[in-house]
């Protein structure tokens, strides 16, 4: 039941004001301004870039256990497929709001462009915490939406993913509704399934493993070896436990660990194996036998060499920006530093090692995902990992020519600059735009 679709131009107007919290949207968009001004790009494809190019808004009406109905609002942003189609996860939580969606879309865009992936940029979510509802509704909750969103998804059209809140369980049920519908198995219309059914090896560590990556790579470039760095990781699901547990194997020591519930601190070192991870026990990280605890917001301004911020956006702010005692910020969640912190903290020197890079071994080895898919094939989990590997160093490259070349960027302008010019590049090539 497709209640509305919100045609270009039309997106939810963003707060006049400055001030925090502010949208993914709003970030997004000044983000986006900031880094235009380091290219020869004209105005009005900045303008364009600001906007989706269409938004699904669905309501989902779910039968519960007990019988009653309840309808949920769901939503997926397409902001743009100028290089192939349209590429993001699906995000299950309360906060998830159209604003929010277009704004992580544009982020998926970038994000794509960076990693020199065929795939534009989108995203996608359901208004509802998952943890409220039991495994065979959100079942049932997960085929209505595959559903409703029949229409603007597809494996050369729209290729949703796993995101906060859904995994690779929601992925494999999505994929059977949207089979089921079209009369045919079709695998590549979502990626992050379980191996099985068409999923690749590797997908699930991949963003952890990217963040751990570029953790590694930025960490030798200021000369530090891993041996002797210290790591806060907020947030200990999909993207925090594989990028603690891949640092903590190469030799750094992951010092604070948490969940929604709280942070847990080991000034020698936590074993980040030993510590339960969301998909084996939600919530149980806060609740492991450690030296310390903390607070999520005290976890943030530890005095330690890199912190990862990988649980939810907003969390590093104009409010505690100045606090943060880290060398390094590297971006495991998307949008976890507001546009104001961002400047607070380049001004105190703090490196701030950007989402749409850190994070992107997700969308990457969903790629080679969709790859062995419509190929037919399946790749062992070393050729995904090496390939991995090789995407990462030859992004991180290209980033960091573009930040040496100019003294006035920083790590996110830089990124941006890369991703944006490809963008253009691809949009002035195809000719006719705006
Ligand atoms: N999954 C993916 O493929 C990718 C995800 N990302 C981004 O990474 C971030 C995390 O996603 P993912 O790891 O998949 O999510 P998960 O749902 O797997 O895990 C989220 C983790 O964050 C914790 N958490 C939730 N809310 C808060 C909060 N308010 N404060 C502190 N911790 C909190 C959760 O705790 P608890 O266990 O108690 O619920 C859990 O440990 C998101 O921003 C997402 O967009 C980026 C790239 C790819
Ligand atoms: O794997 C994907 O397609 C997208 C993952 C995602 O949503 C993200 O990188 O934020």
């Amino acid at each position: 039941m497709t209640v509305a679709t919100t045609e270009p131009g039309a997106v939810p107007s963003e707060s006049a004001s400055a001030t925090e919290p502010e949208s993914a949207l709003a970030t997004a968009r000044r983000q986006l301004e900031r880094a235009a001004a380091h290219l020869d790009i004209d105005p009005n494809v900045v303008e364009r870039l600001k906007h989706p190019q269409r938004v699904q808004r669905v309501s989902l009406p779910l039968e519960r256990d007990d019988g009653s109905v309840e309808v949920y609002t769901g939503y997926r942003a397409q902001h743009d497929s100028v290089r192939g189609p349209f590429k993001g996860g699906l995000r299950y939580h309360p906060d998830v709001s159209e604003e929010e969606c277009i704004g992580l879309a544009m982020w998926m865009t970038w994000k794509c462009a960076v990693m020199d992936l065929p795939f534009g940029g989108a995203k996608g979510g359901i208004v509802v915490n998952p943890k409220d509802l039991s495994v065979d509704e959100r079942e049932r909750l997960t085929r209505r939406f595959a559903q409703e969103l029949r229409d603007v998804i597809g494996p050369m059209q729209d290729i949703p993913a796993p995101d906060m809140g859904t995994d690779a369980e929601t992925m494999g049920w999505f994929m059977d509704a949207y089979s089921m519908q079209e009369g045919e198995t079709i695998p590549g219309v979502v990626t992050g399934k379980p191996p099985v059914i068409g999923g690749s090896l590797g997908r699930e560590e991949a963003p952890g493993r990217s963040v751990a990556i570029v953790a590694r790579e930025a960490c030798t470039y200021y000369d530090r070896p891993l041996e002797d760095v210290t790591v806060a990781v907020q947030g200990f699901g999909s993207v925090g436990a594989n990028a603690a547990r891949a640092l903590d194997d190469w030799g750094a020591t992951v010092v604070a660990l948490s969940d929604v519930n709280g942070a847990i601190y080991d000034p020698d070192g936590l074993d980040t194996n030993d510590v339960m991870g969301h998909d084996e026990r939600p919530g149980m990280v806060s609740g492991y036998d450690a030296p310390e605890t903390l607070s999520n917001e005290a976890l943030l301004e530890l005095d330690v060499d890199v912190l990862i911020p990988a649980a939810v956006g907003n969390v590093i702010t104009e409010a505690n920006a100045g606090d943060v005692r880290a060398d390094m910020v590297v971006e495991g969640a998307n949008g976890p530093t507001t546009f104001a912190a961002d400047a607070i903290l380049a001004e105190r020197g703090v490196e701030v090692i950007p989402d749409i890079l850190a994070n992107a071994g997700g969308v990457t080895v969903s790629y080679f995902e969709w790859l062995q898919d419509v190929n037919h094939r399946s790749w062992s989990l070393d050729r995904v990992n090496e390939e991995l590997e090789a995407k990462m160093l030859d992004a991180w490259r290209d980033v960091r020519r573009t930040y040496e070349a100019d003294d006035d960027l920083t790590w996110r302008d830089a990124t941006y600059v890369v991703g944006l010019q490809r963008i253009v590049d691809a949009h002035t090539a195809r000719g006719l735009w705006p």
